[in-house]
């Protein structure tokens, strides 16, 4: 999560959001509005319900911060309020998670429905009850439907949409709206029924873990390593099908289905048998998991499953040749349209080094020694080199025309260490240009101390990418260059240049 100098506007169709419930689901969705900008109110008569906000959305900022490095809109104002009555009466969108039981909700929903707003979108969170069994309380029920999220549900972006039979489908279409405006993915589920998709297919593999386990097949940590050293990495990039298409070879999905489609007849599954959950099971399942959480916390452990979310998220951002695939795609393109947002940022101050990246040190740059591995203090500098780049005109187009800038030499200097979630800033001297050459010196500092744990100095050639060869910058460049290295030229020479010796002859401005 970065904010840089420059500054976002509002981006989302709703600006205020009420919880209603907020346990493990609804401090998640309280996180994913509070961090898309949208001000959310809470009711939940919890004695430590605000404690326990609290501790999902420190979890929550952690991630993001983690997670991306673009600038998000300034975070929304959370308000808990005495009465739901009070938390309702101006949201756009009201969330209900309070828990699972039919009654319950029916006289909760009945509650919002006759105090928020006449156009109030209202979602229920529900696992799994039927949206127009959840509308007979209501006297507007067009406007409610079920939005079912994933735990947790500031960083897993699909929402569940169902509609009852009273479900206007314009509330459907603003919902979908809502959702994507906020980096969510709203899948729309053609007809209800009961768990919807997702819970249905978790519920055939929890019926069938259960009787493992019961059975003394194996214990729960044999299970979930099952899971999350094979299936489980599949599915997180390519769901069931498309999997399965690949795994029936060049023949592809029909010939999937002609090999292994019998086997569904076979002993290979309990079918729809459900175990007896009685105190033996249970107890016998909650001690394995005790031996296998092995002491951490469930905050430790959410803290664990966020940053491996993180990873998972970025590298599919970076799936399909940089285009981003599934998930990663769905971030990449938030991001995009966060950037896009971003209020020009005010002038740069010339007369300085340029402070040009904002960052933090994410769980995937740390190696094995605990800090940020080596490459990735280069990764910095060169997204470094990219805005300085973008700067002096050097943007995309411009390279699409066919010109660009090459480094062709670096000298990195490691200083100190990154630490995992530190924030990271760069700067820019300019040491000499002229109009072939750049010749720059970064710094690179970590925390809000700004310790300097590395400095890098680069070569940089002007180049003509058809012809494969150095070329002349042209005036438009040389005229945003000139500026700031005229500047940096009555700066000291920072300490640590010279790893670089000049070849010829550079002049501080050509
Ligand atoms: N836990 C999970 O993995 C998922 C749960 N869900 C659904 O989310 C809903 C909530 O589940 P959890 O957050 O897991 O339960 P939870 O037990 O963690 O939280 C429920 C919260 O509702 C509050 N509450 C109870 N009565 C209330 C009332 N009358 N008004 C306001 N707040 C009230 C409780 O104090 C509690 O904080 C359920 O419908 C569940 O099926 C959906 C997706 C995943
Ligand atoms: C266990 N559960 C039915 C509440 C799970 C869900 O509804 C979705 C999830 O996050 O797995």
């Amino acid at each position: 999560m970065t904010h840089t100098t420059a500054s976002t506007t509002a981006f989302a169709p709703i600006t205020r959001a009420a919880c209603i419930g907020g346990g493990v689901i609804g401090g998640g969705w309280i996180a994913r509005f509070l961090l898309a900008g949208i001000d959310v109110k809470v009711f939940d008569p919890h004695p430590d319900a605000q404690r326990i906000v609290g501790e999902v959305l420190a979890n929550a900022e952690r991630a993001y911060g983690l997670l991306t490095s673009v600038p998000l809109p300034p975070r929304g104002r959370l308000t808990f309020c005495a009465t739901l009555e009070e938390a309702v009466r101006d949201a756009e969108w009201v969330q209900e998670s309070v828990p699972e039981r039919l009654d319950l909700k029916q006289r909760v929903l009945g509650e919002i429905d006759a105090t928020c707003p006449a156009q109030a979108l209202i979602g229920s969170s529900t696992s799994g009850l039927l949206p127009s069994e959840l509308q007979t309380t209501l006297t507007h029920p067009e406007r409610l439907f079920v939005a079912h999220p994933y735990n947790p549900v500031y960083l897993l972006p699909l929402v569940e949409i169902v509609g009852g039979r009273a479900t206007a489908p314009a509330t459907i279409a603003r919902a979908k709206a809502v959702l994507d405006a906020i980096g969510m993915k709203g899948v729309v589920i053609a007809r209800e029924i009961e768990a919807f998709v997702g819970d249905r297919l978790l519920e055939a593999l929890w019926r069938e873990a259960l009787w493992l386990i019961k059975d003394d097949i194996c214990d729960v940590e044999t299970l979930d390593d099952v899971i999350r050293y094979s299936f489980g990495l599949r599915w997180a990039q390519m769901g069931l099908f498309q999997t399965y298409r690949i795994a029936g070879g060049e023949a592809g999905m029909r010939h999937f289905l002609a090999q292994f489609g019998p086997c569904l007849q076979w002993p290979w599954t309990k079918l729809t048998d459900v175990v007896d959950l009685d105190d033996a099971l249970v107890e016998k399942i909650g001690a394995q998991s005790d031996e296998q959480a092995a002491g951490l916390s469930i905050r430790e452990l959410e803290r664990i499953r966020d940053e491996n979310l993180v990873g998972i998220l970025q590298a599919l951002k970076t799936g399909h040749g940089d285009r981003g695939w599934g998930a990663g795609k769905l971030l990449g393109d938030f991001e995009a349209r966060l950037a896009a947002q971003v209020a020009p940022a005010p002038a740069l101050d010339i007369t300085a080094p340029l402070e040009l990246v904002e960052t933090r040190v994410s769980p995937a740059w740390v190696d094995y020694n605990g800090h940020m591995t080596e490459h990735r203090y280069l990764q910095v500098f060169g997204d470094t080199t990219d805005a300085l780049l973008r700067l002096i005109g050097v943007d995309i187009a411009y390279v699409q025309a066919g010109h660009s800038y090459y480094t062709v030499e670096t000298h990195l200097r490691h200083l100190d260490e990154g630490k995992l979630g530190e924030e990271l800033r760069s700067t820019c001297q300019i040491i000499a240009v002229d109009d072939k050459r750049l010749h720059v010196f970064y710094r690179l500092f970590a925390g809000p101390e700004r310790r300097e744990i590395a400095t890098a100095e680069q070569m940089m050639l002007h180049v003509d990418t058809k012809a494969g060869r150095a070329s002349p910058s042209p005036e438009p460049v040389m005229a945003r260059l000139r500026p700031i290295a005229l500047a940096h030229a009555r700066l000291e020479p920072p300490a640590g240049a010279g790893g670089i010796p000049a070849r010829r002859k550079e002049t501080a401005a050509a």
